[in-house]
């Protein structure tokens, strides 16, 4: 298979030569006083226990009402008691900075072809004036097993295949309760979502890597987006910030609270859900200093499967805002790059 040709940023920096001027955004001018390395508020969000949310217990109850006090005003909550531990989670994040610091020749090997999502790389260049992110990335597709393609997933650092199947398989367990419990928050019937999603969704894991940048002050890590998925599960780096989220035109850092899992509503849960959990915008800014590293995992329904806003959610007085999609994915690329959101293309 062909695989393009494209230095990643590491590369960038190791060759020394200043700042490539394809890294730059142009000013926009709409940063309201936000510019991109300035100070920012921080989300006031809480930690909701998982282990909670689905028991019918009054104190299960009130965790469910937090969860929709969240999800509809941020689009996004940290969960903790989730079933996985601290350790396993350092294990990934050592795991995730032990390959990007591999040799060049070594990461290579598991390069991302043309056409083609999954690998390691950089943005997929589309046209030559595509202004690029300051970020590397290794993606998979991991769950379900008979999805997987070995050719991409690394050998080395030694651990990292059995310990992304252990995860992979950790966060399917966490993905359908957080998906059981998006539907209770909304009174409905608990596999709602799930069902819509279908047995064949799949877990695709994302590694990001965003060395430090000479000028965080014109470059961007993750330009502004959405999550194309039904739900997001996110580690950001522990001990550097830069992933902020959009809310009434401003920007908010992400919390960290230690051995929590962010939980991020993607598109596809925003159109199920008939508009009532908005997918939020993010995006992630640079650090001259420090690399920053994180692991999203996202739920993508069935690429044969009918995504729309379910029933219990359309009545009179909210009729049905989005129309139906099937692989929204395939959508996604061509928007995103240039700088749209493809849940325009389902809105009625
Ligand atoms: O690095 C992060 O914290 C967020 C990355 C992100 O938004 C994504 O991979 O979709
Ligand atoms: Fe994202």
């Amino acid at each position: 298979m062909e695989k393009p040709k494209f230095k990643t940023v590491q590369e960038v920096v190791a060759a020394g030569g200043g700042l490539p001027d394809r890294y730059l955004q142009a000013p926009t001018g709409d940063d309201k006083g936000q510019p991109l390395n300035g100070p920012v508020p921080e989300m006031d969000i809480q930690a909701i226990d998982l282990s909670l949310l689905l028991t019918s217990s009054e104190a299960g109850r009130e965790e469910l009402s937090k969860l929709h006090s969240a999800l509809s005003t941020w689009g996004v909550v940290q969960v903790m008691n989730h079933g996985i531990t601290e350790a396993f989670l350092d294990k990934i994040y050592k795991l995730t900075k032990e390959f990007f610091a591999l040799p060049t020749e070594e990461k290579h090997k598991y390069a991302r072809e043309i056409g083609s999502i999954q690998g390691y790389g950089n943005d997929m260049i589309l046209w030559d004036d595509q202004v690029l992110d300051w970020i590397d990335r290794l993606y998979i597709t991991t769950y379900p097993e008979e999805q997987r393609q070995l050719k991409f997933w690394p050998e080395l650092p030694v651990g990292f295949r059995e310990t992304l199947h252990e995860y992979s398989m950790k966060q399917h367990l966490v993905i359908k309760q957080v998906c059981k419990a998006i539907a209770r928050s909304l009174e409905l019937e608990e596999n709602s979502f799930l069902d819509m999603c279908g047995e064949n969704a799949t877990l695709d894991a994302r590694f990001n890597m965003y060395p430090p940048c000479p000028s965080p002050d014109k470059v961007i890590g993750v330009r502004p987006h959405a999550d194309k998925s039904a739900v997001t599960l996110l580690l950001p780096d522990k001990n550097v910030e830069g992933l902020q989220f959009l809310k009434d035109g401003k920007w908010y850092k992400a919390p960290f609270v230690s051995d929590t899992i962010l939980i991020i509503v993607g598109d596809q849960m925003e159109i199920m859900s008939n508009g009532i959990y908005k997918s939020p915008v993010h995006r992630v800014v640079t650090n001259r200093e420090k690399e920053r590293v994180s692991v999203a995992i996202f739920c993508i329904p069935g690429v044969d499967k009918e995504i729309q806003p379910v029933e219990g959610l359309v009545s009179d007085a909210r009729p049905r805002l989005y129309k139906p999609v099937t692989n929204y994915v395939e959508l996604l690329n061509t928007y995103y790059l240039q700088g749209l959101r493809p849940i325009a293309a389902s809105l009625i």
